[in-house]
């Protein structure tokens, strides 16, 4: 089939790159030149496992094609996908002025049917928004689908290849029949593609991720909780985890969610609430804690250096908002540098991937540091912010050597409280107790 992918974002670089995998003709369309210029010079601008050797494969082979011009782009596509931002507005609601804009750009550039995919995570009633706008000066007959994405930064190929399952919100037969062709390839390994109206397509991605932004916070407070009662979240997440009512996955508490889409998701649903009058306290409360959530190490960095970070160095290690990607986008990282610096702490970072975002976005607040050991060097603590792999099993003698004190503050519970003890480290981590270091200890 031939394809259009209007934003050439995380969504629409993945949704291109693989349905170009599968066979189509895909054209991508961006509004950003020097993006354009780079996919076309063979740049894949963000980090993403396994996409770069999907991209080379396939713009070798002429089936991924780039463009800044949307009449080229989408010219002869049986499908156009929207794949554009969809931020947060001044009241939380999702701005829809990318979506519209397009929409309306393709009125009068329609030559023949085409169905266009809301591919972008859009409020209740967008499809029918997206209709009109095309409607007023489209000369040609089209229709609009819901096709909301799942994909998870870091493992989007994977996701986007083998989905769980499709969520396709048309009330027409034709749509339905184009969008089954094109994601059979997709769904062949036995996940369904679930068809249902626009509204409730809409609906589907916000509620998902709204229910696993829920999962993850109500692990936080149980976490919190726990670090009250003397329990351990850990075996907690084991205990309930294998009930399969409750599932293993997104189980893990830690210093709060971040990204690009759980936080601006769950706040734009509160705003969908709120326009239709209800009103969505649980909503309400996860954002309080995830707010909350992702500084709820500072009291205790504070309290362990006696109130103040004056003269105190810092390490971070881990600054994207999540493993497997370079993406800072309200990563709690960025709250907890703030945070350092502001108690006067000088704070050195190591990331393996993120580290010119944050460049980008605070430049020399922080020294940026060539490898995870360069960043302990004379440092008085480590703080974890990032689950990488690398930092999961470090060199110890090496830390102990490069480390002023021996003191950790784990966000996301990388490490044994067991290996901590044998290390000698007084260790901070969540929901679980603290650990401290026999000279701590004789201390308190
Ligand atoms: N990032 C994710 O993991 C993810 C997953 C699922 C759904 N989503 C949703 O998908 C949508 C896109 O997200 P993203 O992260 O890919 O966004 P993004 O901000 O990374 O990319 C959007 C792209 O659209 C381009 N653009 C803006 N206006 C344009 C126009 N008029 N014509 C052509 N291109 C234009 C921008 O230049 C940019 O390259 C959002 O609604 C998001 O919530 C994102
Ligand atoms: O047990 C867990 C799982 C995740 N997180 C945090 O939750 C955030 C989001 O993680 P994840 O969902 O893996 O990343 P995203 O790439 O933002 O993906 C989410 O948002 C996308 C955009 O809408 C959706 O498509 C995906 O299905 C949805 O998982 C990150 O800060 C994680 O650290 C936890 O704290 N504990």
């Amino acid at each position: 089939m031939k394809l259009a992918v209007v934003g050439t974002g995380y969504v629409g670089l993945v949704t291109g790159t693989c349905f170009a995998e599968t066979g189509n003709q895909v054209t991508c369309v961006d509004i950003d030149e020097r993006k354009v210029e780079k996919l076309n010079n063979g740049i894949v601008p963000i980090y993403e496992p396994g996409l770069e050797t999907l991209f080379h494969r396939n713009v070798e082979e002429g089936r991924l094609l780039f463009t800044t011009n949307l009449e080229e782009g989408i010219k002869g596509a049986e499908v156009i996908f929207l794949a554009l931002p969809t931020p947060p507005g001044e009241d939380g609601s999702a701005d829809l002025k990318y979506i519209l804009k397009v929409a309306s750009d393709l009125g009068p550039i329609l030559k023949q049917y085409a169905v266009i995919v809301d591919k972008s995570t859009v409020p209740v009633g967008t499809a029918e928004k997206v209709h009109a706008h095309i409607a007023d000066n489209a000369t040609v007959d089209f229709d609009v689908v819901s096709n909301p994405e799942f994909l998870r930064e870091g493992v989007a190929v994977e996701d986007f290849m083998k989905p769980d399952r499709v969520v396709i919100g048309t009330k027409s037969e034709r749509a339905k029949s184009v969008m089954n062709k094109l994601y059979a390839p997709l769904v062949r390994q036995g996940n369904p593609i679930i068809f249902m109206d626009e509204r409730s397509a809409e609906m589907t991605k916000y509620a998902a991720n709204a229910f696993l932004a829920t999962k993850i916070t109500f692990m936080n407070e149980i976490a919190n909780l726990c670090e009250r009662a003397g329990a351990n979240v850990d075996d907690i997440r084991r205990g309930i985890g294998t009930d399969s009512r409750i599932g293993k996955r997104f189980l893990f508490a830690g210093i709060g969610y971040g990204g690009s889409c759980f936080p601006k998701d769950v706040q734009a649903l509160a705003k969908t609430a709120q326009d239709f009058s209800y009103d969505f306290r649980v909503l309400k409360a996860v954002m309080d804690v995830n707010d909350a959530q992702k500084t709820k190490l500072m009291p205790q960095i504070l309290n362990h250096f006696g109130g103040d970070l004056k003269g105190k160095t810092i390490a971070v290690w881990g600054l994207a908002f999540k493993p497997y990607t370079d993406d800072i986008r309200e990563a709690p990282a960025l709250d907890n540098i703030r945070a350092l610096v502001e108690a006067g702490a000088k704070v050195t970072v190591y990331d393996p991937e993120a580290m010119d975002n944050v460049r980008n976005m605070i430049g020399n607040t922080v020294t940026y540091a060539h490898t995870q050991y360069a960043a302990l060097d004379d440092a008085d603590a480590l703080m974890i912010v990032t689950e990488w792999p690398l930092f999961r099993t470090p060199d110890f003698d090496k830390m102990n050597l490069l480390l002023k004190s021996k003191v950790i503050f784990d966000g996301r519970n990388v490490y044994e409280l067991e290996t901590m003890r044998e290390q000698g480290y007084t260790y901070y981590s969540v929901g679980r107790e603290a650990v401290l270091a026999p000279v701590e200890q004789a201390v308190k």
